[in-house]
């Protein structure tokens, strides 16, 4: 399975078109894969809008009628506004003589009249195409089915109404008992709030070339996939086995986000934690976290330090003053182990971005959408994924765009974790994060590995708390880690 966002999905019909199928090809082969979902329905009201949804409708609807169903094609889009498709398939229909109802103020009370006769209303009005509010006699006929249908109401590739991408809906949305589709999972689908109006999801994939990975469409991660990378610790396995890593996190105003990361990464398995940070976070370590040890944080940290250390976690926590920005700019640019870009140390790489440019070691980069935003512009979800696959390959990272199914891009290929819950917005939770991230990149896993694997492991643990309790934090999601990571291994 693949999740798309819409600018990709538009790419994909391009991409399509240019390997040299027709758009009337392409609209009966997804009519192909819709039909089957209609057999046990005899009598089948079609309503379709002016694009390529809407052709998807009429094709689907004349096929429905050349097996003997009975068959009301309601049409919305004016003649001159139609797709070339749609305006293929409308003659098609003018040369069989189905019936069908042009949709303007006049003809509403006859559509809703009617609405009930059928066993079946196919929503074919808009599909990933829309981008705004519904306006005109749209939103009065999605209305309309949302309160007259009284039986079955089945929207293709997704409900007119719902924003592609957040899954939200615009100002009105149609409710459909399911929906069929097409090519790939809709970004929109991730959010759970979304199955309001999708009712059961199928996905169907047209019989054409597959052009998912180019792309860059996303794979999600999953509980099996997490079970299957979590490597087993060894029989004769020593703290040197599983990775010396030190942290740069914390200061004086945060001492919690140093703490959180380093328990968390003792947790999560790593053989040695060193924290340096100020001597009030040292001070609260030997309490909160006695496994880690520590060193204060002085203007002249040595690289010596680092030689002997698997993996780094700049950031968390850190602060934002003109020494610390001095510090970042020369780890950054000297420390060449696997290394965990996390909090204020993205906020002062933001503003040197020649180091991304000319670094070494592996990175992997731990962005909110807010501290994206700082590297790079967008104004929608759609246009941040795409920069965000652009940057990733651009500067050799890995991203870690964090969020509801934060996204993980290393420019190539991309994936969505499919753990996290609504429950975890709270302070703290990345810098968990980004401590179970600089574990596994310490233990020897490769970054793409590392990322994903704890950035799912932090989310499996975050809906562990959630099954019981209405808001997560980040202590109670750190005191998941082991007993979470042994049910993966067990289960
Ligand atoms: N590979 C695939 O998955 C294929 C998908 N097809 C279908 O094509 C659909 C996309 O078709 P289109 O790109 O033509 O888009 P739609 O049919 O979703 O929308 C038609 C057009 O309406 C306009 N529009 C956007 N917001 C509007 C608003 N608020 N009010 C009025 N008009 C608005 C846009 O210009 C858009 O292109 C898919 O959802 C799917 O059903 C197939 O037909 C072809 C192959
Ligand atoms: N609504 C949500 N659904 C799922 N996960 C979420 C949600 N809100 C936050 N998270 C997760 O919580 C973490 C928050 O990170 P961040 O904002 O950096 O927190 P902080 O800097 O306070 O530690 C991320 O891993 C993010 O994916
Ligand atoms: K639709």
């Amino acid at each position: 399975m693949y999740i798309a966002t819409s600018k990709q999905l538009k790419r994909y019909d391009r991409a399509l078109l240019d390997y040299g199928y027709s758009i009337e090809e392409l609209v009966d082969k997804a009519s192909d894969c819709l039909i089957k979902h209609f057999h046990h329905y005899r009598k089948v009201m079609i309503v379709c809008g002016p694009g390529n949804n809407g052709a998807d409708g009429i094709s689907l609807g004349i096929k429905l009628f050349k097996e003997g169903k009975e068959v009301l094609l309601c049409y919305s889009g004016l003649p001159e506004k139609l797709s070339q498709a749609n305006n293929y398939y409308v003659q098609q229909v003018d040369n069989l003589g189905i019936e069908t109802l042009f949709l303007d103020e006049e003809s509403l009370d006859e559509f809703q009249r009617r609405m009930n006769d059928y066993d079946v209303v196919v929503d074919a009005l808009f599909g990933f195409g829309l981008n705004s509010d519904l306006r005109g006699i749209v939103k009065y006929v999605v209305d309309a089915i949302n309160n007259t249908m009284e039986n079955d109401v089945i929207s293709i590739d997704i409900p007119t109404g719902l924003n592609p991408d957040t899954g939200n809906p615009y100002n009105s949305c149609i409710c459909a008992l399911q929906t069929i589709t097409l090519t790939a999972y809709k970004l929109a689908f991730l959010n759970p709030d979304s199955s309001l109006y999708t009712g059961k999801i199928s996905l169907e994939l047209l019989d054409a070339k597959s052009f998912h990975e180019e792309m860059l469409f996303s794979q999600p991660i999953d509980y099996k996939w997490a079970k299957y990378h979590l490597k087993e610790r060894v029989y004769d396995g020593h703290k040197g086995t599983y990775g010396k890593i030190i942290h740069v996190t914390g200061c004086y105003h945060y001492r919690g986000a140093a703490l959180l990361a380093s328990k968390a990464a003792l947790y999560t398995g790593s053989g040695l934690v060193t924290v340096c940070s100020n001597e009030k976070v040292i001070d609260a370590l030997s309490l909160y976290c006695p496994e880690a040890t520590s060193m204060v944080r002085n203007t002249y940290l040595d690289e010596k330090v680092f030689h002997d250390k698997d993996a780094l976690l700049l950031g968390s926590g850190l602060g934002l003053n003109e020494e610390n920005e001095q510090l970042m700019c020369r780890l950054l640019k000297n420390i060449k182990i696997p290394t965990v870009i996390d909090g204020d140390a993205l906020t002062i790489l933001s503003k040197h971005l020649e180091l991304l440019e000319n670094h070494e070691g592996p990175w992997i980069l731990t962005p909110h959408h807010g501290e994206f935003k700082r590297f790079v512009n967008f104004s929608n979800i759609s246009e941040m994924i795409d920069q965000a696959n652009v940057f990733a390959k651009k500067y050799h990272i890995i991203l870690v765009l964090k969020g509801p199914h934060t996204f993980i891009s290393d420019g190539y290929e991309t994936y969505r974790i499919d753990s996290g819950n609504r429950g975890m917005s709270s302070a703290g939770m990345g810098d968990t994060l980004a401590g179970i991230i600089s574990s596994f990149l310490g233990q020897g896993y490769l970054p793409k590995e590392a990322a994903l694997l704890g950035t799912y492991l932090h989310g499996l643990c975050g809906d562990e708390v959630y099954k019981e309790n209405y808001t997560v934090i980040a202590s109670k999601v750190i005191e998941k880690i082991p007993m979470m990571m042994k049910k993966l291994k067990e289960d």
